[in-house]
């Protein structure tokens, strides 16, 4: 059983370095990485363009491995993928020909989540997080017939419905316009459990390009530099929730965003030159 005290992730010198299979070139992701992340918390990773944030969600995640250090979840390593550890991409990665319900409830059907579940709790479990997303009467529609937003509400339905510990996202907003992403930070709060006790909350490591987003959403954020990829500061936000529409225009949003801008700025300008 994990103790109070001990942090839902624990990274550790953390290092990634890519080898090119055919010529051999070498890559240091990312390097020397070293971060608690304490149960219940929601973590924002931003950086510049290439500086490893992807890399260390796949190592959480146990899609890919570190080369150096150590990764722990609950005190136990990381040794690849696992049911505990849920993850969403920008890409919405659904599947084109399965319906709205049978996408939602496809790790229930096919994965290890699903495993004891009768047929009608799956089907319980499908309804409850269609309806949480806000997904109710379009269980039957296809993807090609849902916006953006609704896709990635499915990916979110979906994610949750294999009820993991750790929900790992990567950019889920990125795809959507501004006005999207806007309604669906909110909505993504609500789900999280903004209003609930902090105990009752999944932990959350969200990755995003976006500053703003980032403080609007997170309990902390983690700045990366580049070349190799470390953590360069870590931000407390200490704006309180639950939180409103309203508090984007609030002087203290201004301030850490423009702190947060001034730490990645001028590795961004240079990601892009
Ligand atoms: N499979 C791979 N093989 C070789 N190099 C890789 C591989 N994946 C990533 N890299 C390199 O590792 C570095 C970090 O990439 P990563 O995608 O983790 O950064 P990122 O911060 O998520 O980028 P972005 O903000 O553009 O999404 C980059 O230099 C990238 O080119």
């Amino acid at each position: 059983m994990p103790s109070k005290a001990q942090p839902k992730l624990r990274l550790r010198n953390v290092s990634k370095e890519y080898v090119a299979p055919r010529t051999g070139q070498r890559t240091l992701a990312v390097s020397d990485f070293t971060l608690d992340v304490r149960a219940g918390e929601f973590l924002c990773i931003v950086g510049p363009s290439g500086c490893g944030k992807s890399t260390v969600l796949n190592m959480i995640a146990g899609l890919d491995q570190p080369t150096g250090g150590d990764i722990e979840m609950d005190g136990h390593h990381v040794r690849g993928p696992g049911a505990e550890r849920g993850v969403m991409f920008q890409d919405y990665a659904l599947f084109p020909w399965k319906s709205v319900r049978d996408n939602v409830g496809f790790g229930l059907r096919h994965g290890t989540p699903g495993a004891g579940l009768t047929a009608a709790e799956r089907n319980d479990r499908v309804n409850h997080f269609v309806n949480m997303v806000g997904l109710a009467g379009a269980e039957a529609k296809f993807p090609h017939q849902l916006s953006g937003g609704m896709k990635q509400r499915v990916a979110l339905a979906r994610l949750l419905a294999n009820g993991p510990d750790v929900l790992l996202m990567d950019e889920p907003l990125g795809a959507l316009d501004a006005q999207t992403r806007m309604v669906l930070q909110v909505e993504l709060l609500r789900i999280w459990g903004e209003a609930a006790e902090e105990g009752d909350r999944k932990t959350v490591v969200f990755i995003t390009h976006g500053i703003d987003e980032a403080v609007f959403l997170a309990d902390r954020v983690v700045v990366m530099s580049s070349h190799p990829g470390r953590v360069s500061a870590v931000i407390d936000i200490d704006i309180p929730r639950p939180r409103r529409e309203s508090i984007r225009s609030e002087p203290r949003f201004g301030q850490l965003t423009d702190e947060i801008w001034s730490l990645i700025r001028d590795e961004a300008y240079q990601a892009i030159a």
